[in-house]
């Protein structure tokens, strides 16, 4: 990445970075019988170790995470600790997303305490550390519309401190007409949209997500280059493209990463951005992300500027906020 431009992460799932050292300590406080009691016997439950055969697959790796978050004072930690990660991937500007119902559902903890915790985790990380974070809320489709609403009235409860809401898990299974109504809530609520698509399934579930749930910004995205109108309609109206390298290798989406679309999309004028997803999960950060791109997708100095500008522009933040995470990079750079 180019240190005279701001650096953002604006994809990043904050129950999919949680230590592997936080989990073992975590497991052993409450008493949670965990795969192994040591970080080497951890790491294949809790990391990606090879390519998975498909998203659900890779998406199991994140339950031993939250299945160990045993009371509020945890999920504090967890969020605390992912802005020190923030830090030391050279981070200007993140949007931390996290599903409180997903958090909450081992310990039978509420999904609001959840929420409120991850506030003040997430508080007192920036009072230590350089790095300005905005949160997501997720709902979690995998686990039916019920739950949804769940997290989508916990998020609500602290609107003032969450910018926008998502829909991430089993696209699939769960297609996005089940959350018609969801969203509806929350674009009423004053949310942002981002939504999961085009990741599992097509790129009709990318037109969904853009025309009926509202999304002004697309969580991967891939299968938006398989149809050409939709390609247009992106570009046009300024649909942001949330891409995210390692992950999409991972969860077999694009098997072959020098295949990735993300080429086509910025030759496309497509307002695409580079994020890392789960990184505690795929056990990688985002320098890792910007590596692969010049060196799998063959992308020059020119390309990555663009992927930080595209970052900055999609953010969920005021044009003042912009300005000033500029104003702090052109800084750096002298
Ligand atoms: O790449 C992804 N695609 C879809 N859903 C995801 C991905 N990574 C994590 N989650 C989902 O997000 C919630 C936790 O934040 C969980 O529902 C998890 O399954
Ligand atoms: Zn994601």
């Amino acid at each position: 990445m180019l240190r005279q431009f701001p650096v953002t992460d604006l994809h990043r799932h904050l129950d999919g970075n949680i230590r592997a050292e936080t989990i073992l300590e975590l497991g052993r406080k409450f008493n949670v019988a965990l795969p192994a009691t040591d970080l080497a016997g951890l790491i294949p439950h809790v990391q990606i170790t090879k390519q998975e055969p498909n998203l659900v697959a890779f998406l199991s790796k994140l339950d031993w995470g939250v299945k160990v978050l045993g009371d509020y004072d945890a999920c504090v930690r967890v969020a605390e600790e992912n802005v020190a990660d923030l830090q030391r991937a050279s981070i200007d500007y993140a949007e931390l997303r996290f599903s409180p119902g997903y958090m909450a559902m081992s310990h039978q903890l509420k999904p609001e305490g959840v929420v409120e915790a991850v506030i003040e985790g997430v508080r007192r990380g920036m009072a230590k550390y350089d790095v300005q974070v905005n949160l997501i809320g997720i709902m979690s489709r995998s686990f039916g519309q019920q739950r949804c609403s769940e997290e989508l009235a916990a998020c609500i409860a602290f609107r003032d401190q969450i910018v926008a809401m998502d829909l991430a898990g089993d696209e699939l299974g769960k297609p996005g007409d089940l959350f018609v109504e969801h969203f509806a809530r929350a674009r009423d609520a004053g949310f942002a949209i981002t939504v999961h698509a085009g990741e599992a399934a097509g790129a009709e579930s990318v037109w969904q997500a853009i025309r009926e749930l509202g999304a002004t910004r697309i969580g991967h995205g891939v299968k938006i280059a398989d149809d050409p109108k939709l390609m247009d309609y992106v570009a046009k109206h300024k649909i942001g493209v949330e891409s995210c390298l390692s992950s999409n290798f991972q969860t077999n989406t694009t098997p072959d990463l020098s295949q990735h679309p993300l080429k086509q999309f910025l030759a496309h004028g497509i307002r695409a951005s580079l994020n890392t997803d789960d990184p505690g999960v795929s056990a990688i950060d985002l320098p890792d992300e910007y590596r692969l791109a010049r060196e799998v997708l063959g992308f020059a100095d020119e390309q990555i500027a663009q992927l930080q500008s595209n970052g900055l522009k999609m953010a969920f933040i005021s044009e003042k906020a912009r300005q000033s995470l500029r104003e702090k990079a052109a800084k750096r750079a002298l």
